[in-house]
């Protein structure tokens, strides 16, 4: 494809993205998928050239553009090679008339960036949440150790006790230590939320929002296998996807309880006051992640984020039902709004006056109303907030 083809089918893939965005279809990554699947002509080359140019169109938009031919404008404000390529070549874009809409700049909708302004993210701040994440892997202790692991390219320690940095796109999915279960993949800000959560050997814990098990695998290691590991969840496909991770981890100690919505402690009722650590992963509005998926700030609105603000209280209150006395609950949530973080957490407290908010030994981080909060700027990891009481 020569140069000027590739940036017409990024802006037709972009087209498709603000659709799906605005209808809460697809996500950005399924549409490409889809694409390159049925469109084998393109090559690696031109894969890699057009999700780079979508990405980057992605990333330039604050507001979701009305068009991609608008989006792939404001990239080229950014980006110099980009304006000569519209120059109504065959299968390239047509060439630029004058008075192009041009979409709008930006970390996020405004109303999102008010709301991240409110929570102290602005800025700086505010314009890393859209840098490029590294590619963080976590030892997995049950196979191997960060200190004495071989791996094919050098990796650099992290701040997390079992955790490596590798460049974006380092294929370890194709590595031995990978297939063996030595590594997995997982943010340095993930690892810490696990951290957090200090499961020890001989613990009954509970995952409350396990999903595909990330967290979940790195508790099993921090216990060592020892003891007893509930993962739940109420999405029966997320859920499923565990226990083949497990396997390959070497995670033994791992049951998994599938969830019905607004009635899950009938599932979790033989667990009542029994939890040493009830981990609550909430749902969220991963403001934290836009580095991985920076489409999300097109999909999120006041209802949804309102929504999800009061789905994290109720989770916590079924946390709070299931520890012993003297366990903790440990709240995560890889947002950086105050809503779902330290604002949520503070309202949990007051709802339970016989939980207190416990210190936490993280390497990283700065300190949120009761908690710990995560920041790409200032950590290099996801935005996370992090809080523990017991
Ligand atoms: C942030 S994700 C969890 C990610 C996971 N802990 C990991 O590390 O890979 C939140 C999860 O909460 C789950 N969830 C949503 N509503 C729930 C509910 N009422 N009870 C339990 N889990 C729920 C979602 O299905 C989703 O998997």
């Amino acid at each position: 494809m020569t140069p000027a083809a590739r940036v017409q089918t990024a802006i037709e893939l972009l087209d498709r993205i603000v659709e799906a965005a605005r209808a809460k279809a697809a996500p950005a990554d399924r549409i490409l998928a889809e694409w390159f699947r049925s469109n084998r002509f393109a090559g690696s080359k031109d894969r890699r050239a057009i999700r780079e140019l979508v990405y980057a169109a992605i990333r330039a938009c604050g507001p979701v553009p009305a068009t991609g031919r608008a989006a792939m404008l404001r990239l080229a404000q950014d980006d110099p090679a980009i304006a000569p390529l519209f120059d109504g070549s065959h299968y390239g874009p047509a060439p630029l008339a004058d008075d192009e809409p041009v979409a709008e700049g930006g970390v996020a909708p405004r109303w999102l960036v008010d709301r991240l302004a409110a929570s102290g993210v602005d800025g700086t701040d505010a314009a890393a949440l859209l840098d490029r994440a590294p590619l963080d892997l976590r030892v997995n202790t049950l196979r191997a150790e960060r200190a004495t692991l071989a791996l094919p390219e050098a990796a650099v320690p992290t701040a997390a006790p079992h955790g490596l940095r590798l460049a974006t796109g380092t294929p370890v999915e194709q590595w031995d230590a990978f297939r063996a279960g030595a590594i997995e993949v997982q943010d340095t800000g993930s690892q810490l939320a696990c951290l957090a959560a200090a499961a020890r050997p001989g613990e009954t814990v509970v995952d409350l929002c396990a999903g595909g098990g990330g967290k979940t695998l790195a508790l099993a290691a921090a216990m060592d296998n020892q003891g007893r590991l509930v993962a739940s969840d109420t999405d029966r496909g997320r859920l499923s996807r565990l226990a083949p991770r497990a396997e390959r981890a070497g995670a033994t100690c791992i049951e998994t309880l599938l969830l019905d919505p607004r009635r899950e402690m009938e599932a979790l009722s033989g667990l009542a006051g029994q939890a040493d650590a009830v981990l609550v992963d909430a749902p969220c509005s991963g403001t934290g992640t836009w580095r991985r998926n920076p489409e999300a700030r097109w999909r999120l609105d006041e209802a949804e984020l309102a929504r999800l603000a009061e789905l994290q209280a109720y989770l916590l209150d079924i946390a709070a039902q299931l520890i012993k006395p003297g366990g903790r609950v440990v709240y995560v949530t890889c947002s950086l709004l105050d809503e779902e973080g330290a604002g949520q957490f503070e309202a949990f407290l007051a709802r339970h006056p016989q939980l207190q908010p416990q210190a936490m030994a993280l390497p990283l981080g700065q300190a949120r109303g009761q908690g710990i909060r995560l920041a790409p700027a200032h950590d290099g990891t996801d935005g996370f907030f992090i809080a523990c009481a017991g």
